[in-house]
């Protein structure tokens, strides 16, 4: 079938990604490339960080590698067994085969469960066929579809045929390998109608585009059957037992996507940050009379913008290494009880993190007055092209629904007396620091010292969380007689949110807190001790409101937290050249001429062409 004209917009900003792609693939061999260290479980961290440097220069490019190497890549390695790895790993690795991940249907985004999309199994050929029923299912959004994709991974539901009036059997969501695209001529396969999403709001270096399937006929080999087979005779088998835990253990093995999406977005925090907080250094306006005019930094205001901001990204970036870490293990391990907890965090953080983000752009680009406007000075595309990090990968919303199911489904176990499902660290740690939390502790921590205590401030994140969590379990409880599971669930949805929100910035700040302790350097530490303080003071002061209306806090610490916070905000601007500086990121990175280290107003007049 006729393969429609792309949008011309996008047709350059795609070409010039496709071909970035292309010179990384050749020249980044000295580092083992990016699905070798994912496949061969050796160090996922390399694949990360290869990632977000990448997203650093140009975020359609990372995303373009994320999709070709963790979604493309990732399910056909993740969710096929040995047959798939031989036949496709080495030209998928090489670019040989450009390929697709293609989930999201038109009327189906996040309740991926509803695709409609059918793959019928046809035992006279021993094929699958794929068909899209109607337009609902026509696959959306699909990332490399639109020019480049050879392949996809196409999700759909498994139809066995059966002898009774039905006539098929759904075994539930599977993924198949679908080839869209001749591998010589590049036109669009038989059956296949490939059409370009249209220009986007960002990231229009990636080719989003729409499929439809019409009989389009594919070999049984062509099952990623990990979890799921076929045999020739058309029975099923799976080692698990209903549609729901496959398609929980299909969704899974998916998660490397939102972990390299949260550190990419920490990777555009920093050089948000850096940006914003190099030009503040040099910008100077107003001044005490018959004095010189003073750096923007050096306002209060510009601080209370920046620092806390600059604070929150040394905790992502501790987070987002944590989490890396133990899904580098669960990787390495294969260990069952790690799957629950990188499971959970990682939605929790990448729902956190980009979301933070995605403000905190908006923030940089006004903290830069009109230059931050200068499309040349980047926030704008960073904008653009990030927003979308809160939505693809799980909308951000959803995410952490998850998270406050995992809490209560916990919490649920421990009351019933029963084992806590996942042994490992994260979750039965934190659930035994929510249980013991005690009541609202005024009275033990007596004058302000004590603000700047890790235990202080650690207990007062769990406090919250812990209320949060009580209190989230007795509404539950009470409505559910009502209104039925589904029913309570929406009725408590915003203060499901919240506890997953408190939760996840108690881990945040518990890892950073470990990260602190841990610095080898004493002037580092120092440094560290201080952002720190900041992000855990900063985000008590936030939620002022809830510690004074439980009475965890008096007014007159309350009153000390502000001031503390004011405090460190300025402290941290002191720091704050060497605190962005660590970042290590070159002027040919961040590349926005307000932020060059060296001449800035040169280089953006030059660019004017002046
Ligand atoms: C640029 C881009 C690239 C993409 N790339 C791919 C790709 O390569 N492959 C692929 O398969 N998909 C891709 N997607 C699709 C992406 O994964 C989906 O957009 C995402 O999963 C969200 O689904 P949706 O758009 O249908 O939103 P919806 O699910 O319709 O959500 C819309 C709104 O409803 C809210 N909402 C939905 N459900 C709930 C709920 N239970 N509780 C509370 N609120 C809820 C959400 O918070 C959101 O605000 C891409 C999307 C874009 C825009």
């Amino acid at each position: 079938m006729e393969q429609k004209k792309q949008n011309p917009k996008a047709e350059d900003e795609t070409q010039i990604v496709s071909r970035r792609i292309q010179r990384i693939s050749l020249h980044i061999t000295p580092i083992p490339r990016p699905l070798h260290d994912h496949d061969s479980n050796l160090e996922p961290a390399k694949y990360f960080a290869i990632v977000e440097a990448i997203g650093a220069v140009d975020i359609s490019l990372g995303i373009k590698l994320g999709v070709q190497y963790s979604l493309w890549g990732g399910s056909v390695i993740n969710l096929g067994t040995k047959k798939h790895k031989d036949k496709y790993f080495e030209k998928i690795d090489s670019l040989e085969y450009p390929g697709c991940f293609a989930m999201t249907e038109l009327h189906h985004g996040s309740n991926v469960q509803g695709i409609q999309t059918v793959a019928t199994f046809d035992p006279i050929t021993d094929e699958f066929t794929i068909n899209t029923p109607n337009d609902g299912a026509i696959k959306w959004w699909i990332g490399n579809a639109a020019v480049h994709g050879k392949f996809a991974s196409v999700f759909a539901k498994l139809m066995l045929p059966t002898h009774d009036a039905k006539g098929v059997s759904d075994m539930g969501v599977h993924a198949f390998i679908v080839p869209l695209r001749d591998l010589k001529t590049h036109q669009a396969l038989p059956g296949i109608e490939i059409h370009d999403c249209g220009h986007k709001v960002g990231l229009n270096g990636v080719d989003n585009g729409a499929l439809r399937f019409t009989s389009v006929r594919i070999p049984r080999d062509n099952l990623l059957n990990r979890f799921g087979d076929v045999s020739r005779d058309g029975k099923y088998t799976s080692s698990l037992p209903t549609i729901n835990k496959r398609f929980a253990a299909t969704l899974g093995e998916l998660v490397g996507g939102r972990v390299g999406l949260a550190s990419s977005s920490v990777g555009v925090l920093k050089i948000a940050n850096t940006i914003a907080i190099r030009y503040s250094l040099l910008r100077q306006q107003f001044g005490p009379p018959k004095q010189p005019e003073i750096s923007i930094l050096d306002y209060q205001s510009q601080q209370h913008k920046l620092m806390p901001m600059l604070a929150s990204t040394y905790a992502f970036h501790f987070a987002t290494v944590y989490l890396v870490d133990i899904y580098s293990q669960m990787k390495i391990t294969h260990n069952e009880q790690l799957v629950g907890d990188v499971h959970a965090l990682s939605a929790g953080i990448k729902a956190y993190v980009t979301s933070y983000t995605a403000k905190s752009l908006s923030v940089c680009r006004e903290a830069c007055g009109g230059h931050g406007y200068a499309a040349v000075n980047r926030f704008g595309t960073l904008r653009n092209d990030h927003d979308i990090f809160q939505t693809f990968e799980g909308d951000n919303t959803v995410l952490l629904q998850q998270v406050a199911a995992d809490l209560l489904k916990q919490y649920k176990e421990k009351f019933q007396g029963g084992t806590l499902a996942v042994t490992w660290n994260y979750l039965r740690e934190s659930m035994n620091t929510y249980l013991s939390q005690p009541n609202p502790v005024t009275s033990r921590w007596e004058g302000a010292e004590h603000l700047q205590d890790p235990k202080f401030q650690l207990d007062a994140f769990r406090y919250r969380t812990s209320r949060l969590l009580q209190s989230a379990a007795v509404r539950l409880r009470k409505h559910s007689k009502i209104l039925g599971g589904f029913g309570a669930w929406n009725r408590c949805l915003n203060h499901l949110l919240t506890l997953a929100e408190s939760h996840i910035e108690s881990v945040i700040l518990a890892k950073f807190i470990e990260a602190v302790e841990k610095c080898p350097d004493p002037n580092s530490q120092a440094a560290l001790k201080l952002v720190c303080d900041l992000y855990a003071l900063n985000r008590i002061w936030n939620d002022i409101g809830t510690y004074r209306n439980v009475d965890y806090v008096a007014p007159n610490k309350a009153k000390a937290i502000h001031k503390l916070t004011d405090y460190l905000s300025f402290q941290v601007r002191n720091i704050a050249k060497e605190l962005v500086d660590a970042f290590d990121l070159p002027d040919h990175v961040t590349r926005a001429p307000i932020a060059m280290q060296s001449e800035a107003y040169a280089q953006y007049k030059q660019y004017v062409g002046f």
